[in-house]
């Protein structure tokens, strides 16, 4: 039996068994092509299903019929989703009234997609659909939010950015303690397990830091890894988003944390941070997108630091990206896969490396 009724439809899921893909070994093959061929890598820690807080679904109307779910793993068809063993229980049971709110909007005429972030107190929904909002749509969103408790509903027409529908409460999840509001449908790690595993395998990696130690941060979302680490030095933090920097900003100044973290907007691959920015900083975290971070690695090589953390959610990238840190005499102190994605080929992983 298949862990779901959708399995081996829909593209979520690549296989029955979650072990029946290696994982270490797609990390160990990766660290392998950059040209470290005995890479210490610890055991797989393993996410357990029903924990996944986030997902983009996709959404399509066909006169009556409204699909909510992912696509198709061969084709773009939508397979409307009525089970999920990966998300959070409460993510599913969302869905039948979301289908008859999608049905009900003016602004749906075709296609869209709802992002679902399950925060601290509540989902959190960005709603992006292909035609505008009106008045009508509006007072149902609002309807919705207050039948079924969601803090914050947000909407976009095409590639438009988001404004809040209705906040009911501001949503919130809390990253080492400080809470942050994210911007609607702003990134956030999977689930909470791997997040967990991601930071704990990032403070392990660091070196011996001193009250005056300053770590750089590149990719930082809205501040996930930032604020962990600032409990062990200042950090200086790049987000390229138009609006992740601004909530870690926010979020910083009411913890008072001011003097401690600052988060700038930047375009690392346009404008990538130069090796002066960098240099003597104890640390280098990196956390880029499923592309990687090629136009930055160059300048981290330059920068010279003694330590380089590399957070990765694509094996292809971290191989082409740290195969100049080997070159550049990096060897590797430690490197963790975390199956943050099981049922799928995609792997988490973080790599400390040293000189
Ligand atoms: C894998 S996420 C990591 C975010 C954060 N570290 C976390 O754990 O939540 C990658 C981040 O890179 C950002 N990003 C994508 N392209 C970028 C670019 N060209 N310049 C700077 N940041 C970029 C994304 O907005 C996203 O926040």
């Amino acid at each position: 039996m298949a862990h779901c009724q959708h399995f081996g439809v829909c593209g979520g899921c690549a296989v029955a068994d979650r072990h029946a893909i290696d994982k270490s070994a797609l990390l160990e093959g990766a660290l392998a092509r950059a040209g470290y061929l005995d890479a210490p890598v610890s055991p797989l820690v393993e996410v357990p299903p029903g924990t996944r807080r986030r997902v983009d679904l996709a959404a399509t109307r066909k006169g009556v019929d409204i699909s909510l779910g992912l696509h198709k793993a061969r084709g773009a068809e939508v397979v409307d989703m009525r089970e999920c063993a990966l998300l959070r229980p409460e993510i599913v049971p969302l869905l039948p009234p979301l289908r008859e709110l999608l049905r009900s909007l003016l602004a749906f005429r075709r296609a869209g997609s709802v992002v679902i972030n399950w925060l601290e107190n509540g989902p959190d929904i960005l709603l992006r659909l292909d035609a505008e909002f009106q008045l009508p749509d509006r007072k149902r969103i609002i309807d919705f939010a207050k039948t079924h408790d969601v803090p914050r509903i947000a909407i976009a027409t095409g590639n438009a950015d988001p404004e809040p529908a209705i906040i009911l409460r501001n949503p919130v999840i809390r990253f080492a303690g400080v809470a942050v509001t994210p911007p609607p449908g702003g990134f956030l790690q999977a689930s909470p397990e791997g997040e967990a595993a991601i930071v704990a395998a990032m403070l392990a990696g660091l070196p011996k830091l001193t009250a005056k130690s300053r770590i750089v941060e590149l990719f930082a979302g809205c501040g996930t890894l930032t604020f962990p680490l600032a409990q062990h030095a200042r950090v200086e933090a790049y987000e390229g988003d138009m609006f992740a920097p601004a909530a870690a900003e926010i979020a910083t100044r009411a913890a008072g944390l001011a003097g401690r973290v600052s988060i700038a907007r930047r375009d690392l691959h346009r404008r990538p941070l130069q090796a002066a920015e960098m240099a003597k900083a104890a640390a280098i975290v990196l956390d880029p997108p499923y592309a990687g971070a090629a136009a930055q690695m160059r300048f981290i090589v330059q920068a010279n630091v003694a330590r380089v953390i590399y957070v990765s959610c694509n094996p292809e990238a971290l191989a082409a990206d740290t195969g100049a840190l080997r070159r550049a005499g990096y060897s590797v102190l430690a490197a963790t896969p975390i199956d943050q994605f099981p049922y799928s080929e995609n792997l988490e992983s973080v790599v400390v490396f040293g000189k």
